[in-house]
């Protein structure tokens, strides 16, 4: 069911202060900030070669990061994101097997165009996960 490993999600306290470690002081070309209020985040995504990271700071009063921000003030890994072809079929098969499925259920536009979904922290090791589907390279 799974495909590539689109990216892992880095929440931080200072947008801008992330985006200077990354590009000044490890040299990687970092995208421009993108602001999801419908998803209460801006994004910055750092560009590599097999993969990305994507730096969160909160945004709004109801952003789902700020809880995680206040458990670890400094920031910290928030998700692993893996890539699905099907997303409605990948959702479906895990609702069938007790996964939790956050939100309505229901995909959102993710920061890349393509359908999201996230699952349960508690139902993966602890660790928060975000499908997102990718059309077939
Ligand atoms: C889609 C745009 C962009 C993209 O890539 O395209 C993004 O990635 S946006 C990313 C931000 N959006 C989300 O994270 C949406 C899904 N997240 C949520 O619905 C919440 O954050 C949720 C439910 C995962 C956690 O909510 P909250 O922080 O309010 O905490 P709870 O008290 O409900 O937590 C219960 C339990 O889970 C542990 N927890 C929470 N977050 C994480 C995490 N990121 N990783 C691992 N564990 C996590 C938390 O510590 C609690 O544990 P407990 O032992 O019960 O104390
Ligand atoms: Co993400």
């Amino acid at each position: 069911m799974l495909g590539r490993l689109n990216h892992v999600a880095i929440a931080v306290p200072d947008l801008g202060a992330a985006v200077a470690r990354y590009r000044d002081t490890l040299g990687a070309s970092v995208s421009a900030p993108q602001a999801l209020p419908e998803h209460g985040v801006t994004v910055v995504f750092v560009e590599l070669e097999n993969t990305k990271t994507e730096l969160l700071e909160p945004l709004g009063e109801t952003s789902p990061i700020a809880a995680f921000l206040e458990r670890n003030p400094s920031g910290g890994i928030h998700h692993m994101c893996y890539e699905v072809d099907d997303i409605i079929a990948a959702r479906d098969r895990l609702k069938a097997q007790g996964v939790r499925v956050l939100g309505d259920g229901e995909p959102k536009t993710g920061a890349h165009g393509n359908p999201v979904l996230f699952l349960h922290p508690k139902d993966f090791d602890g660790t928060l996960i975000e499908l997102e589907e990718v059309p077939a390279r």
